[in-house]
């Protein structure tokens, strides 16, 4: 026991000594202790396997579809074996199986031809949904999976109001832009590079650019960016976290995860921050001449009421949408810079296309923006080669599916399509598809009648990185306006290259299927001779 009183010890200052001596050689527990220790963590058990089972679809629907499984056959073991090596399996699997079906992760995961695409991604949510396959990913996290929901508001929201809006927002976000760049990115000298970590700049304009789409009067707040940004990559992790565990542990392990703690601790946060706000624009909106600002949390206020939504709903709907806006862009965005650092020919291009598009159109526009096509080609591309994920169009069979040559889906099954092997494909994006060609896209869309096709948000049975049909994602062109203006707004002013100017991309890491670019990459920025020659 030693070692105990040593432990405890070394917490203390140095020369005290503890106050309180357990000697633990002396420790006994009756029975009568044990079995209520016993009967407390079966009981607890109980209850948070009773308690996950009352609000969860049970998925194991994959069982019921016969298909070789790459990797280890037994689900734990299966489950760990795709933990560490996704890529590896996913590659052999479509290698072997691309026209038929193959599993990974043991019975995880069903992964579906691509034949199938168009008829599976027509079906209704009440055949074929997203929003369950979702919630499965968030093991019984209640307070992300709550609001989550097939038609749920802040996707409709998302697709009927912020969208066909964004034209709005983006002076606003480029006046953030303008104004906190020289912030995050502290390059001032034409002659010294000055080294940033990627993720962190990424992290902090991404968020910039989301906060002022989403909630106007804490734009600039510096807490509530923190929160938000707690918020989502506490959720993004906490998928991570609980996925390895046997189905059996995963209501327990929810329970305990630092990462679930993380999201609610972000979620009281956010509340405190944002209720009071909501209390203050709804006694505005009584008052004569208030003009509603427009942004997320006024779209989800105004759907909310049909829905009969409290105010912490609508604050449960907002942060949860920062799931899909932060880190996927996030991550997104350190691509493309690491992408321009190691194709440096591309930079000067792409840079004339930037300030032409601007001069033509006085500065950032919804217009500018989609004028843009060089850009917009570099960006799918860098997606392309660097997707966050290698697999997509994520979905749960909610009952049985025939497909049209016969094979039965069945209820319960939890499919994905292995996407980046698709955009790998040549015999579905063209020769040389292990070749970086920024213009890839931008070459097809000079081709008569297909000048508004390839675009980086346009999705196609050869472009799932944004899902498709109906299982897709309603933020493409919310991440398309920010990659953009990050981008631009970078290469208007800066330099950039890896230190020391070298070419070498760092190696992504994955867990599972998700890719992670290296988190410590620094890129080195200068400030050019002529950043202030335009000023938009
Ligand atoms: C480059 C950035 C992004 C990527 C790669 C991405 C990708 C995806 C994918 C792949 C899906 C699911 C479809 C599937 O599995 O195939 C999805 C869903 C979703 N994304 Fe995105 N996304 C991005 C940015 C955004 C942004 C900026 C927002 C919000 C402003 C957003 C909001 C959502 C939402 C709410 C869903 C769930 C849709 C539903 O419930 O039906 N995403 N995203």
């Amino acid at each position: 026991m030693d070692f105990v009183n040593r432990s405890f010890a070394s917490v203390l200052p140095e020369g005290s000594s503890p106050s309180v001596n357990i000697d633990f050689s002396t420790f006994h527990l009756s029975p009568s202790v044990v079995t209520t220790i016993i009967c407390g963590l079966t009981l607890f058990y109980w209850w948070a396997i009773s308690r996950a089972k009352a609000s969860r679809d049970f998925i194991d629907g994959n069982y019921n579809f016969d298909a070789p499984i790459i990797g280890p056959k037994n689900p734990v073991l299966g489950r760990l074996a795709f933990f560490r090596n996704g890529p590896k399996y996913i590659a052999e699997g479509y290698a072997k199986y691309k026209d038929t079906f193959f599993k990974v992760s043991g019975n995880d995961l069903l992964i579906v031809p691509n034949k199938y695409l168009q008829e599976l991604a027509s079906m209704p949510p009440e055949k074929l949904s997203l929003n369950v396959a979702i919630v499965d990913a968030f093991q019984r996290l209640h307070s992300i999976t709550k609001v989550i929901t097939d038609h749920s508001l802040q996707t409709r929201m998302l697709n009927a109001r912020l969208t066909p809006r964004l034209g709005l927002q983006v002076p606003a976000v480029q006046e953030q832009f303008k104004k906190y760049l020289p912030v995050e990115l502290p390059a001032n000298s034409t002659t010294e590079w000055t080294s940033v970590n990627a993720l962190h700049l990424a992290r902090r304009m991404v968020h910039r650019g989301v906060a002022t789409q989403f909630v106007d009067e804490l734009k600039e707040n510096e807490e509530y960016l923190q929160t938000a940004i707690n918020y989502s990559e506490h959720g993004f992790k906490h998928n991570f976290a609980i996925r390895v565990f046997p189905d059996f542990l995963k209501p327990i392990a929810a329970q305990f995860s630092p990462t679930s703690w993380g999201v609610d601790a972000a979620l009281r946060k956010a509340t405190k921050m944002l209720i009071p706000l909501i209390h203050n624009r709804r006694a505005l909106e009584k008052t004569p001449d208030y003009k509603k600002p427009e942004d997320f949390l006024q779209y989800l206020m105004d759907g909310g009421i049909g829905e009969g939504d409290s105010d912490f709903t609508t604050v449960q709907r907002l942060m949860v949408t920062y799931l899909g806006s932060g880190p996927s862009t996030i991550i997104a965005v350190a691509q493309l810079l690491f992408d321009l650092c190691v194709h440096g020919e591309y930079v000067e291009t792409l840079r004339e296309e930037i300030i032409q598009v601007l001069t033509e159109h006085n500065g950032f526009t919804h217009t500018a923006l989609a004028e843009m096509k060089k850009l917009d080609s570099f960006m799918r591309e860098s997606q392309r080669l660097s997707p966050p994920t290698l697999l997509g169009f994520n979905a749960i069979v909610r009952e049985d599916v025939v497909l049209h040559d016969g094979t039965v889906l069945p209820e319960g099954c939890h499919i994905q399509m292995a996407t980046y092997a698709i955009g790998m494909d040549p015999e579905k994006n063209g020769p040389n598809p292990e070749v970086f060609d920024g213009m890839r896209q931008y070459k097809k869309r000079q081709v008569k009648g297909q000048g508004n096709i390839h675009r980086f948000t346009t999705t196609a049975d050869n472009n799932l990185h944004f899902g498709h049909g109906k299982i897709v994602c309603p933020g493409r062109f919310f991440a398309d306006h920010s990659m953009k203006m990050i981008t631009a707004n970078i290469l208007l002013r800066y330099h950039l290259q890896f230190p020391g100017g070298h070419k070498q991309r760092p190696a992504n890491t994955s867990m599972y299927d998700v890719l992670i670019p290296d988190l410590s990459t620094c890129v080195e920025f200068k400030l050019r001779e002529d950043a202030g020659r335009y000023n938009w």
